[in-house]
């Protein structure tokens, strides 16, 4: 080679390196852009992750009056304070159970500045194992109607003070860790961080797998009756607050240890002394035998003291509550209560 095919064969490798080097970064750079929709499915994560696609969707009137056949007493599953739930199919949707929940009218008047399809927008990207989705919503002059995923006919309520069936202790456990995961879903990882509004065993639905799906969480309609016993002094002043639902949470655990209801907020009064001198035998819900390991129970019976907290400032957040119960969850199955 002559020098000057040396200097074009010098020349033609060093731009074939930088062309490499160029290559190289827009590879790096597009891998980092991809989505990880290969690392991280959705529906993967044990914590559930935020859906940012709000799939909301909008029923008409006519659409929800057929598909409950006129609001036929027979499909109501379930009455509340704040409205009645029915069983609705909607034909074309493969014949799927819907619950939808008809608001009752004085509450419709009472909360006629409520964004609601816009709040019901934000709370359908909410996608939790532990939670009961919201799929949608219909609006007219005096209906506000909330429909469902249709989660089963049990709730924690139900099964805890009503059922002869009963829950031992490894369910009471499970259903107490999935219920902290749902709650802290809501508080922590949906945008803009909703809080719950009314955490009591009702609002507890529990699945075919017998697994916790918390529901209506986020829309609080004034003049809610049904909160009375589970809900901070503060709330009465200041509103909802994440640590009001925390509140709530550690009057479920105190319904699960004692197997009795929160009347009015004596619950409380009656079981936390209790529990903080270790007196289980007189605490712990009479149809159970105690387990002979009480472990579990005694950190149980804590996390619950510590959420009914008198100060909002000295609770634990969900967060904290979540990560508490799934460990007890992990010991239980490891070890098993006795
Ligand atoms: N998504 C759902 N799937 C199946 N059943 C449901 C669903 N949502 C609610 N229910 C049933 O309907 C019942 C009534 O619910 P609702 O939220 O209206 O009232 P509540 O919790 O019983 O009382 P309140 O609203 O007064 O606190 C629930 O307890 C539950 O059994």
């Amino acid at each position: 080679m002559n020098t000057a095919q040396e200097i074009a064969y010098d020349f033609f490798l060093s731009l074939l390196a930088i062309i490499l080097i160029f290559l190289n970064i827009a590879l790096l750079i597009s891998c980092c852009n991809k989505p990880s929709s290969e690392t991280q499915p959705e529906d993967s994560s044990p914590a559930g992750s935020v859906s940012t696609a709000a799939k909301a969707r909008a029923y008409q009137l006519s659409d929800i009056d057929a598909a409950t056949d006129g609001f036929n007493p027979l499909r109501i599953i379930g009455q509340g304070s704040s409205g009645t739930v029915y069983a609705a199919v909607f034909p074309g949707d493969d014949d799927q159970l819907v619950a939808v929940k008809r608001i009752h009218p004085s509450l419709v008047l009472l909360n006629a500045g409520l964004e609601f399809s816009s709040v019901i927008k934000t709370l359908s990207s909410a996608h939790h194992p532990n939670i009961a989705p919201v799929l949608g919503h219909s609006q007219a002059p005096g209906e506000r109607i909330v429909a469902m995923e249709f989660v089963g006919i049990q709730n924690l309520n139900h099964l805890l003070h009503e059922s002869a069936e009963g829950l031992d202790w490894s369910r009471r456990l499970t259903i107490a860790a999935g219920a902290a995961r749902g709650i802290e879903y809501l508080h922590n990882q949906m945008a803009p961080g909703t809080i719950h509004g009314c955490v009591k065993p009702s609002k507890v639905l529990i699945d075919s797998k017998f697994r916790a799906r918390v529901c209506d969480y986020g829309i609080c309609f004034n003049g809610r009756r049904g909160i009375v016993g589970y809900v901070d002094a503060e709330y009465w002043n200041r509103g909802a607050s994440k640590e009001s639902d925390v509140y709530g949470f550690g009057v479920v655990l105190l319904e699960l240890l004692t197997g009795r209801k929160s009347e009015e907020g004596l619950l409380v009064k009656w079981a936390v002394p209790l529990l903080k001198e270790m007196r289980f035998g007189e605490v712990l819900d009479p149809r159970l035998v105690a387990p002979s390991d009480m472990k579990l129970i005694v950190r149980l019976g804590k996390v619950a003291s510590a959420c009914v907290g008198n100060c909002r400032m000295s609770r634990p957040t969900m967060v904290q509550v979540a990560a508490i119960l799934n460990c007890l969850e992990l010991d239980h199955d490891r070890f098993g209560f006795d």
